[in-house]
């Protein structure tokens, strides 16, 4: 099927930037009629104030000499008092109007947020097919979409851009405010005071319900995943077959109220503080306001300082506290000493007490890896994944791990590759604790393939170069390595061979099967070796291989692995039996060691799943005769 377009609609006449403006000026009454409509009186009538407040301080100026010629207590005083009441109200409902407009701003923005995000989720799992999912322009289009969560307001670069807008807008209110000292020292230390204590209060206030949101992130990134759910590739066949999206589409709006609910339920509460604090620049400017009238009415100030102050006044009220940058630049301000808290949490290799950095000699391992009476258990679980494991593993052979699932057998590998470190008990690599050697060093001797290796969106020789990135350049290398996976004839012919992305997601890329990319991830890991790694672990290397591939790998394991210290994990006894030497792990124990014959002629573990696989690929007889079958296999497999 042949990917959907996003249809490029009308060309805009206007410019992009304005385009985006009224179409999102269209959607706001769709998303909340009440909130749209407060709103665009709100800002007509925030944008008219300022220029009222102009025009009657204009009027005022122009008052006063008529006022000094007939007297206070004449028309013209009255009216001059008139006029300073006007504009003193006009500045009162400029202030009070700037935290209301802000609040309805950000609530009706959260709103268009979710709105946008349904209705991208609808859209994409509209199509019965999901090659949309692998078209740029959609995936262009849906990032857009992901970048609509909470954590925006939480950015630093956010709090950057409003330290911008508030830092000279600070700058010029303590001008003014140093200005208004020369007026009356006291009014201008007024100001001075009054605007640092009302930031500071509201940026404690912003701060507080920042970090509230930040405590609600676990259900927004839960409602973030339920829409990627939708919106991305792994889950869509399923969503489409079991008709999962309106289910998904009402969790994720569940999820996302959880999430933002106790946002808004602690921000009723500012009201109190942003009235205080409002009311207190009120206050000050009411009081700062009379003081200058009463100094101009009484001969004590010219006409032109009257202005100036009047201008500096004016200027002070900008020092803002109440808009969205300051709400930026706290929102921020809780989310950096977090980030900052876990990079110090931590530590650097260099801060492991004793440990050497040093490189390792070349061959290393060469005599053995020895765990004793290693315990494990995952950061914040209870259970054990491994209980007191002894082993010595030999340099330079093959070792073969088998168990049920949950035994412990990756978790095995995690501990040997320094991915994390044994709750108690010792790793020891040629006599020294694996956990003082360099992890850098050390792990540039291990060659792996992960039982969930990562399949990179890059092209197929930066996917296999990633084993031994210093060498990545290099395509003979890539080549030898390939070709010993199995997966050189694969990536030649791909449509632009090495170069090719493993991801349909990208122009001119592609996806592979399981299999496929079992080789590329097995290529990797060789890579590794080549480049000098001793150690091979291969997790479940042949899960996904079909029969050919499978018994290639089989036929070539002791030439694959000839020199290193190989272990490998498999659930495959076909594939397994190739080791010299095999154990069975159980709930995070050895319980057997030997070699293939050995325990199959012990009758154990071991012995009772070869045989209950083995008896698979046997043909029932009919009825009670498949045991009788299934016991005459399991005596030829032990013959
Ligand atoms: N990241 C993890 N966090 C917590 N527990 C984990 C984690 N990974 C594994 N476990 C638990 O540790 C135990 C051992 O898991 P492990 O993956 O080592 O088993 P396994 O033998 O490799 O199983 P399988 O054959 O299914 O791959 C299991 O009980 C598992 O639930």
């Amino acid at each position: 099927m042949a990917p959907l377009r996003i249809p490029p609609g009308r060309r805009p006449t206007l410019s992009p930037t304005l385009h985006g403006i009224l179409t999102l000026l269209r959607l706001l009454p769709r998303v909340n009629r009440t909130k749209a409509v407060l709103g665009a009186l709100g800002v007509l009538v925030a944008s008219v104030l300022p220029v009222a407040v102009a025009v009657v301080t204009g009027l005022l100026i122009g008052s006063i000499d008529a006022t000094l010629g007939a007297g206070l207590s004449s028309p013209a005083g009255r009216h001059t008092f008139v006029l300073l009441a006007v504009a003193g109200c006009l500045v009162m409902v400029q202030q009070t109007l700037a935290p209301v407009l802000t609040t309805l701003g950000e609530t009706l923005g959260r709103e268009v947020d979710r709105e946008l995000q349904q209705r991208v989720m609808a859209a994409v799992g509209r199509p019965e097919g999901t090659a949309h999912l692998t078209d740029p322009q959609v995936l262009d289009a849906l990032r857009v979409v992901r970048g609509l969560g909470m954590t925006e307001i939480d950015r630093p670069s956010q709090a950057v851009g409003a330290l911008a807008v508030v830092l000279p807008a600070w700058l010029r209110a303590v001008a003014a405010a140093v200005t208004l000292v020369a007026f009356h020292w006291w009014v201008g230390l007024l100001w001075l005071v009054t605007w640092p204590v009302v930031v500071h209060v509201m940026q404690r206030e912003y701060f507080r319900v920042g970090r509230v949101g930040q405590a609600g992130s676990g259900a927004l990134r839960q409602a973030e995943y339920l829409r990627d759910v939708v919106l991305t590739r792994p889950a869509a066949k399923e969503v489409r077959l079991w008709g999962l999206l309106d289910w998904l589409v009402a969790r994720f709006e569940l999820a996302w109220q959880e999430a933002t609910e106790p946002v808004w339920r602690e921000r009723r509460p500012r009201v109190r503080v942003v009235l205080g604090a409002t009311g207190t620049v009120t206050l000050v400017n009411l009081v700062s306001y009379a003081v200058l009238a009463w100094a101009a009415v009484h001969h004590d100030l010219g006409l032109g300082s009257v202005a100036v102050y009047a201008q500096a006044l004016a200027l002070a009220n900008n020092y803002t506290a109440f808009d969205d940058n300051n709400a930026y630049l706290s929102f921020a301000g809780a989310a950096v000493p977090r980030v900052l808290g876990l990079d110090a949490s931590l530590p650097a290799p260099a801060a492991v007490p004793g440990r050497r950095p040093e490189a390792l000699p070349a061959g290393f391992p060469a005599d053995r890896i020895s765990l004793s009476g290693v315990r494990f258990r995952y950061p914040g679980t209870d259970r054990e994944a491994l209980r007191g494991v002894d082993l010595d593993i030999a340099a330079g052979r093959s070792l073969a791990i088998v168990g049920d699932n949950g035994a412990g057998k990756s978790s095995l590998v995690k501990l040997l590759c320094g991915l994390h470190t044994p709750t108690s008990g010792r790793i020891r690599v040629d006599g020294q604790d694996l956990a003082e050697l360099g992890q850098e060093a050390w792990r540039s001797r291990i060659g792996v393939l992960f039982q969930d290796f990562a399949r990179y969106h890059l092209t197929a020789a930066e996917n296999i170069g990633m084993g031994a990135p210093q060498y990545a350049g290099d395509r003979d290398r890539l080549r030898e390595a390939a070709d010993r996976a199995g997966a050189l004839a694969l990536i030649e012919g791909l449509p632009h061979g090495w170069d090719t992305v493993l991801s349909p997601e990208y122009t001119g890329g592609t996806d592979l099967s399981g299999g496929q990319w079992q080789r590329i991830a097995l290529a990797r890991a060789l890579f590794a070796v080549d480049a000098g790694a001793r150690v091979l672990i291969l997790d479940e290397p042949t899960a996904a291989l079909d029969v050919r591939a499978e018994a290639e790998i089989y036929e070539r394991f002791l030439e694959l692995t000839a020199g290193l210290t190989t272990i490998l994990i498999s659930h495959r006894f076909s594939t397994v039996r190739c080791a010299e030497r095999i154990i069975v792990l159980e709930d995070g124990a050895v319980v057997e060691d030997g070699g293939h014959d050995e325990l199959l002629a012990k009758q154990g573990r071991y012995a009772a799943m070869f045989d209950l696989q083995a008896a698979r690929f046997v043909e029932p007889a009919h009825g009670g005769e498949a045991v009788l079958e299934i016991q005459a296999t399991a005596e030829a497999g032990h013959a």
